[in-house]
């Protein structure tokens, strides 16, 4: 019994609620691992009730993953310290905006052999210039060893046990089968690859791609300039992987993080829906995600923030002329007519 590793999950939004069916249900049957499962909560009053106690009573996220029960042994606990503090495995899975105070506050309680793994996608700004991947941040402030599952996963779906992918990104191969002993359930299949970092920008970038494909939809065009979209986006991304992380694999993008993501993403993710309803309401991408969404996090357009700081300081913004277009349109500096113009004269078609 003394072996079994302890797992917390720090998150429970919609996803977050779906990983925790997932290993919930995994962990009573595993001897690696204990029965019990800690899931941080940021905690919030629903009709009167508070959160943790809904879900440590009822079984259900009732706000972000409604219809489908969270097994028994996932206890919610809103404390983040609480949750985490014995934790051998812990699952970030989080808004990435929210990450870098988390860790911050988990930063002296994490035993110092746990090890990380991120959910999360996107990317995290730099002080000094440039971007971090979350794993990164993970691993630089808790200084512990960070993986990352990726994958074309629409949250509601896996809760519905509907047949999937999913990629483990693992630069420390040996931890990689026990991670994905935990993950991995009959109907969510996983590939372990130690192309770790291509994993992880590779489900960051596909937001940006996906409030591309919302844009295009919003405008009227058709499946067509949809495939253009997603294969324009696919080699912005194979490039971006080529200009600043160097050593990615081409396989890797045919992996679900890659491709598979992709396409799940821009047909039915939120990112895709909420940048449609943009181009038809005229509203601002913040005014319709408090609408829409029942407080779920977009997280395309803060990467497309996050990759354009970057880009624009480096002078490399012609060089990625669909990141830069969904960047500049969410903040109102280019009409969302002008998206499909700018995908014409790609260096693609050069
Ligand atoms: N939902 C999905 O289908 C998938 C999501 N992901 C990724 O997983 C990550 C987490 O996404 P979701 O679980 O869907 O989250 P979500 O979009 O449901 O976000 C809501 C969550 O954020 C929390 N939150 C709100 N304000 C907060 C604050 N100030 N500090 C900390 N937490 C706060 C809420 O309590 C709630 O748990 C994201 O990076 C997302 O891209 C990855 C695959 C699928
Ligand atoms: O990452 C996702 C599916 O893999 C979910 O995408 P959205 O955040 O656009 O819903």
């Amino acid at each position: 019994m003394g072996d079994r590793k302890r797992v917390c999950i720090v998150g429970s939004g919609n996803w977050g609620s779906a990983i925790a069916k997932v290993l919930g249900t995994n962990v009573k049957t595993l001897d690696q691992f204990e029965t019990q499962i800690n899931m941080w909560v940021f905690e919030e009053d629903i009709n009167g009730r508070k959160l943790t106690e809904i879900i440590n009573t009822d079984h259900e996220n009732v706000k972000y993953l409604p219809g489908h029960k969270i097994p028994e042994n996932v206890i919610a606990i809103p404390d983040v310290v609480e949750a985490a503090k014995d934790a051998d495995i812990l699952v970030f899975v989080i808004p990435h905006q929210f990450l870098p105070k988390i860790c911050g506050q988990l930063k002296s309680s994490v035993k110092p052999t746990a090890v990380g793994i991120s959910l999360i996608k996107g990317f995290n700004m730099k002080e000094g210039g440039g971007i971090a991947l979350i794993s990164s941040v993970v691993e630089d402030t808790l200084h512990i060893p960070c993986a990352v599952l990726m994958g074309a996963n629409i949250a509601d779906e896996v809760a519905s046990e509907n047949y999937c992918e999913a990629t483990i990104g693992i630069k420390q191969k040996e931890h990689g089968t026990l991670l994905k002993k935990l993950f991995q359930a009959d109907y969510f299949r996983i590939v372990v690859c130690e192309d770790e970092d291509t994993v992880e920008i590779c489900g960051a970038l596909k937001n940006i791609v996906a409030v591309g494909a919302g844009f295009a939809d919003g405008l009227g065009y058709g499946d067509n300039t949809k495939a253009a979209v997603i294969r324009l986006g696919l080699m912005e991304m194979v490039k971006f992987c080529e200009a600043f992380y160097h050593g990615s694999s081409q396989s890797t993008f045919l992996e679900s993080c890659g491709v598979a993501d992709l396409v799940t993403t821009c047909y039915a993710g939120r990112n895709r829906k909420v940048a449609e309803a943009f181009v038809k309401s005229k509203k601002s991408i913040e005014e319709l995600e408090k609408e829409m969404l029942n407080g779920q996090k977009l997280q395309g357009p803060p990467t497309a923030e996050e990759v354009n700081f970057m880009l624009k300081s480096k002078g490399m913004e012609d060089r990625f002329p669909m990141f830069t277009a969904v960047h500049k349109i969410c903040k109102g500096q280019l009409p969302v007519e002008e998206f499909i113009n700018c995908l014409k004269n790609h260096p693609e078609h050069m």
